[in-house]
């Protein structure tokens, strides 16, 4: 059965990079994965003074509103680091917090799908067609758990 999420506040919300799980990157600690993701865009761009703003964001709309305005100069290499950003944040986020690292692990082998309407990358869009990105960044670290979790009962027995 494949699982679709979207909204953080639907079922398997906590895939949602919006869901109110913080993260601690390299010591600075993020209310959601989606605050760091955005804020992550301006690193090292003529509008890196945005990042604090971003970091403050009441919600991860409103950070999410800020990280997508398009008066604002993306870091030149945006496009070949977003998704190892968005990897290495996620994976924090289910280390981070044992209760939906539960309900990652529990969805066994299921295909995990972004169901959003409108974005085709981390998304499989309004006609499923989507690259799904997010998906697939959630099924490799719901492996790489798995195996690490693995290699730490078998290194006790
Ligand atoms: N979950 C979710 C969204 N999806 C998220 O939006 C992010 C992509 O942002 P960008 O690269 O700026 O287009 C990424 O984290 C994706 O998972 N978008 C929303 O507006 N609402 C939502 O509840």
């Amino acid at each position: 059965m494949t699982i679709y999420f979207y909204k953080a506040g639907q079922p398997y919300g906590c895939f949602s990079n919006f869901s109110p799980h913080p993260i601690e990157m390299e010591g600075v600690c993020w209310p959601t994965v989606e605050h760091y993701y955005q804020a992550q865009k301006f690193v090292g761009s003529k509008d890196e003074e945005i990042i604090p703003l971003i970091h403050a964001a009441s919600t991860p709309e409103k950070a999410a509103a800020l990280g997508r305005s398009t008066a604002r100069a993306l870091r030149t290499d945006w496009e070949i680091v977003k998704t190892d950003i968005m990897r290495v944040a996620v994976l924090k986020k289910f280390l981070t917090h044992a209760q939906i690292r539960e309900v990652l692990l529990v969805t066994a082998d299921e295909i995990l799908i972004e169901n959003s309407p409108t974005d085709y990358f981390w998304g499989c869009g309004a006609d499923h067609t989507g690259e799904n990105h997010l998906g697939k960044i959630l099924m490799s670290v719901r492996e790489e758990i798995r195996q690490s979790l693995y290699i730490s009962v078998k290194s006790n027995t």
